[in-house]
């Protein structure tokens, strides 16, 4: 279990306050005029991505203070803890052990003093031969025909990972083989999707950590009778259904044949088991070699944050960059842009990496917390964002902290396109950093030919105060193992924050309330007689559905 500590009284807290108060009016204009090595100073670079984070408003002592944090609220022992299989999810008494899953050297590891890596290693063996069997088309649907379409069934945890990375890795995956993902339990996503695929040539993956969640077995029983329905007989069911569980019982029970069933454990938390048998779907679609190159990236930053030392440490100085804004600056969110289209869920992927972690409101001692802790998560693609929301970023009222992410290299070269996309990535930073002043804007207006009283009105709006943070995350290319560095690089930034916060940021109970509650008023919605046993606006609500219903 993890050291407490209370997160306020730690000595750097204090000095970090002090410290914030002198220093929160300095402009990082300033600080870029004084200091011409800043972005020496302030960057770190990791095999082929380079952390800028000079665009901060931060100062060699503001660095220098929050890795005294760091330090005083345990984060070494911590990692340590976390990487040899202690029980560091205390809600629940289990390890935290998705870096086991991505352990290519292969040392042993721990649980209970039994070594997980054979149990790991044999359950990607069989992911390979059956990704490889799949993949060549020796694995043959009911009429003798190969596999074209994979359709993943999950949610949450066993859904985002898939997604983010099958979309993100697109330009590795093979033309013979389309992946589709079906999530929600509106009937529309499982229908519109079925719409897609052919049952003698699809391949459906149950996934689901527990086996037991709503959405995902309610969509699966659906798949399974479209199966039954459109050809394939239960005796069929063998050659188009897979499970990727822990829940050896429940799968038998839903009639998957457990030969068909890669199992992974319940150190995995949800939102960290793409790296399992939950990222089978992955190695499908971009072959098991890449799906190696991805964990093998993982394992690389693993080795990283374990190691090095905290002025060299990309997670652990990014998660100290969000400590700093969110609970001196007060900032509430933060963005996450990425100037790649492959990378279009990757916003999407760790507002539940993140929220779902750190949204917690009790230490580790049961105590209700006296300061923040997880950030709101929110961001797009650049360039659209720009388009949308970076109005609010570069002149509204709130302060947004920003990744911006770019791969020197695309895999699309399309005439002067990346160049133009790294124009803006360029640019955007500069400008949010820089701001203009009222009396650049006026000077503007000047030059433009503009009248002094259409200077002195327009002028004010035309104005940026600039000051706003900014990290910029350069990767040479979007490849597997880059990607599975950066990812595991946002997974760390999220345990450090958890361990400063001195929060359990490896259970979700805040989610498990969800699935209680709609399962109370499901059999409520059956009959058309009115209901009366909630509030006023809830039986409101379901009564004016049942009659609406009947249309
Ligand atoms: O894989 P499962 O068990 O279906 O859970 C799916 C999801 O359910 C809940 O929303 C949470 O517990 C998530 O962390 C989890 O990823």
């Amino acid at each position: 279990m993890l050291t407490n500590h209370a997160f306020l009284t730690l000595p750097a807290y204090g000095q970090l306050k002090a410290h914030f108060e002198a220093t929160e009016s300095t402009h990082m204009r300033d600080l870029f005029a004084q200091n011409p090595d800043r972005f020496e100073q302030f960057s770190l670079r990791f095999d082929d991505i380079l952390v800028d984070f000079s665009k901060n408003r931060v100062t060699a002592e503001t660095m220098t203070l929050l890795r005294q944090l760091a330090e005083q609220a345990g984060l070494t022992d911590a990692i340590e803890k976390m990487f040899s299989g202690d029980k560091i999810n205390g809600t629940e008494g289990r390890a935290v052990l998705h870096t086991a899953l991505r352990n290519r050297a292969n040392t042993p590891v721990l649980v209970d003093g039994a070594d997980v890596m054979p149990s790991v290693n044999a359950v990607l063996d069989r992911m390979k031969s059956f990704t490889e069997r799949v993949r060549s088309g020796e694995w043959k649907g009911y009429s003798g025909k190969a596999i074209t379409d994979v359709v993943n069934i999950g949610i949450g945890g066993s859904d985002l990972g898939p997604v983010m990375v099958t979309e993100a890795l697109k330009f590795y995956a093979s033309d013979k083989l389309k992946v589709h993902f079906v999530s929600n339990v509106d009937g529309v996503h499982i229908y519109e999707t079925l719409q897609l695929v052919n049952p003698e040539t699809t391949l459906f993956l149950v996934a689901s950590k527990t086996f037991t969640t709503q959405e995902t077995m309610t969509n699966a029983n659906s798949a399974r009778q479209w199966f039954l329905d459109n050809g394939g007989s239960q005796h069929d069911v063998a050659k188009h259904f897979a499970a990727l569980s822990t829940n050896k019982a429940e799968v038998e029970k839903f009639g998957i044949d457990t030969e068909n069933m890669f199992g992974f454990w319940d150190w995995v938390g949800g939102r960290y088991s793409l790296w399992s048998a939950i990222g089978l779907s992955i190695a499908l679609y971009i072959g098991f070699d890449n799906f190696e190159e991805l964990l093998a990236g993982g394992h690389a930053m693993d080795n990283h944050f374990r190691t090095a030392p905290l002025d060299q440490n990309i997670p652990a100085t990014l998660a100290l960059l969000g400590i700093w804004y969110n609970n001196f600056y007060g900032a509430q969110s933060e963005a996450i842009l990425p100037y790649d289209q492959y990378l279009h869920r990757f916003a999407a992927y760790f507002q539940q990496g993140d929220m779902e972690s750190n949204g917690k409101s009790v230490d580790r001692d049961g105590h209700p917390v006296a300061y923040q802790t997880g950030p709101i998560i929110w961001g797009e693609p650049g360039t659209n964002g720009q388009h949308a929301f970076y109005q609010l970023i570069h002149q509204g009222t709130k302060l947004i902290p920003c990744d911006f992410i770019a791969p020197a290299i695309s895999h699309r070269p399309m005439g002067d396109h990346h160049r133009m996309l790294l124009s803006n990535f360029f640019a955007q930073t500069e400008a949010l950093m820089n701001g203009k002043t009222e009396q650049e804007a006026a000077d503007e207006l000047r030059k433009a030919g503009k009248s002094d009283a259409e200077i002195a009105q327009v002028a004010p709006f035309k104005a940026f105060s600039g000051n706003r943070p900014t990290n910029s995350i350069l990767l040479k290319m979007i490849t597997p193992y880059t990607l599975g560095s950066l990812i595991a690089m946002y997974e760390h930034k999220i345990f450090t924050q958890g361990v400063i916060w001195n929060i359990f940021s490896f259970d979700q109970w805040g989610v498990e309330l969800g699935k209680q509650l709609a399962n109370k008023i499901l059999p409520e919605l059956e009959a058309d007689t009115p209901v009366n046993s909630h509030d006023s606006s809830t039986n409101g609500l379901i009564n004016v559905y049942k009659v609406w219903r009947k249309n």
